[in-house]
């Protein structure tokens, strides 16, 4: 059995990619803001904007940490931008919604989503996403790995140069395959089962522009930039 070692080079992007991703935290906790109170449809929705504006602006400052990002085309850059915005902030959500919380508290914040004004439809993929991302007790590091290797996508639209991204991409898939050989060694699957995620969070993707649409309530007002990210207005 060959022995799993991380070089040094590869525990410095980790360390790099970790710090961007904690130090670009949202700034106010949603979910807390959830647990104290109900909100109307109108006011999750404003609620809604406002935590997707901020978490674009948070995506862009962690996407600079990415070691190499910064030399890739600048256009290829806002594709991938562009291209990768919805998923981390399904990632992100998944991620906030696994947290360890008090009793009673996943309940009151689930209650509280299903009741947001989004639509009935969208409830079952979205949950089965946050669940199964729940299940994989991810550590830090893998959290900011899967966030990187979603961002750095090399077949979204657009992009020109997909070997250079590619090449980017494999790197970061080294290190999590590595780092989940040693922190699941008795999980042989486990690298193949995060992977499948990402699969998984693509099909949100198709759904993410009538979520928003499809909000009970007239009049959806959406910020410029959230026009760019999401197919809306
Ligand atoms: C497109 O339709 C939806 C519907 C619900 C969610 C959603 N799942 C959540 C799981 C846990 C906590 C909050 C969660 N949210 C919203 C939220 O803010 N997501 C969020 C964002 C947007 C950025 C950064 C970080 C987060 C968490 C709440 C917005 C206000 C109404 C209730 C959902 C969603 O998130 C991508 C998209």
């Amino acid at each position: 059995k060959e022995k799993v070692e991380i070089t040094k080079e590869q525990q410095a992007l980790m360390r790099v990619i970790v710090e961007a991703y904690n130090r670009h935290q949202i700034p106010q906790d949603v979910a807390k803001k959830l647990l104290q109170e109900q909100y109307s449809a109108e006011e999750n929705f404003l609620l809604l904007t406002e935590m997707a504006t901020s978490q674009v602006q948070v995506l862009v400052e962690f996407t600079k940490n990415i070691p190499g990002f910064l030399s890739l085309d600048h256009e290829d850059q806002i594709a991938l931008l562009k291209g990768s915005a919805v998923e981390a902030m399904f990632l992100r959500s998944a991620q906030v919604f696994s947290r360890k919380m008090p009793n009673g508290h996943i309940e009151v914040l689930e209650e509280r989503i299903r009741k947001s004004g989004i639509s009935e439809e969208f409830m079952t993929p979205m949950f089965n996403f946050y669940r199964s991302i729940g299940e994989l007790h991810m550590v830090q590091e893998e959290q900011a790995l899967l966030t990187a290797i979603t961002i750095l996508t090399p077949d979204r639209p657009y992009v020109k140069d997909q070997q250079a991204v590619e090449r980017l991409q494999e790197q970061m898939l080294d290190v999590l395959r590595k780092l989940c050989t040693l922190q699941h060694p008795q999980e042989p699957q486990y690298f193949a089962r995060l992977l499948g995620r990402l699969t998984e969070l693509r099909t949100l993707n198709h759904y993410h522009a009538e979520m928003l649409t499809s909000w009970r309530m007239n009049d959806h007002k959406f910020t410029p930039l959230l026009c760019e990210i999401w197919d809306v207005q």
